[in-house]
């Protein structure tokens, strides 16, 4: 079977508690009856705050769709008041782990080196890193590969063997109107994607895009990514299954 069409979604801070249980219950049971989330042609995640993880995990019980965190701690256990382990997010069922994204680089000066010693906590305890990267300004072509390819490598940087889903998040496209340009995203995402599959250890690992996406833009960049992480975007359900629609089509395409 070949490497499903990921869909991702974080809720950031967007949500209160009531909304974002009505926003899964609404979300499973489109999900449930989606036959290529059920088939696992696409591969659905929902990031919620630490509060809506538990309800999160309760409310796709029995569908497909994996739950993350928006972040993660560096220890396993210990004296770290306000952080939460990768060991308890595995034991309540969470999957995946959010690393490095440019909210928590810029205004929690998380560096590289914390995004490493993060993602290597996610990886040593099952938990698959969604490892945001991306350059900070409007750069050209060249210069953004090596910004987010760089920032890869020092990422993962003495983390444990493990797939990873590369999340690449032009700091400028994220908040914005549009997403970046596509033969932007297809540029970048390429060079990730090799860069990926230069490190050992890494097999099974795929690259998706974030930054104002939604709706077409799967279509757009036709196959040219693993999949979109989206935020704002998904917030109206109908737009949600929407892309989840196109990751199927680019499925079906994909095995035809
Ligand atoms: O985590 C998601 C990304 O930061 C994109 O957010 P956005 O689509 O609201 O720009």
């Amino acid at each position: 079977m070949a490497a499903p069409v990921l869909v991702g979604v974080s809720l950031k801070m967007y949500f209160g508690h009531a909304r974002a249980l009505r926003w899964f219950d609404a979300v499973a049971e489109r999900v449930r009856e989606h036959p290529a989330v059920a088939s696992g042609d696409v591969a659905v995640f929902v990031i919620p705050t630490f509060v809506q993880l538990l309800p999160a995990v309760a409310a796709f019980a029995g569908t497909r769709v994996r739950v993350g965190a928006q972040d993660v701690a560096t220890a396993d256990a210990g004296a770290y008041t306000g952080e939460v382990s990768a060991v308890e997010l595995a034991e309540v069922g969470v999957g995946l782990a959010e690393i490095g994204h440019a909210e928590r680089r810029r205004l929690f000066g998380e560096t590289d080196d914390v995004v490493a010693r993060k993602a290597a906590a996610a990886l040593r305890n099952g938990l698959t890193p969604v490892l945001c990267v991306g350059e900070a300004d409007r750069l050209g072509r060249d210069a953004s590969i090596a910004a987010a390819v760089d920032q890869l490598r020092r990422d993962l940087d003495g983390a444990p063997a493990g797939p990873v889903i590369a999340a690449y998040e032009p700091v400028w496209a994220i908040g914005a109107a549009e997403p970046a340009p596509v033969s932007h995203t297809i540029a970048v995402t390429r060079a990730l994607r090799e860069a990926l599959d230069a490190m050992p250890g890494r097999e099974g690992s795929a690259v998706v895009y974030g930054g104002s996406a939604g709706p077409g833009l799967l279509a757009a960049l036709d196959g040219a990514v693993d999949g979109l992480f989206l935020g704002r975007f998904a917030h109206d359900v109908d737009a949600l299954v929407q892309v989840i629609d196109e990751a199927a089509a680019l499925a079906a395409e994909a095995v035809a």
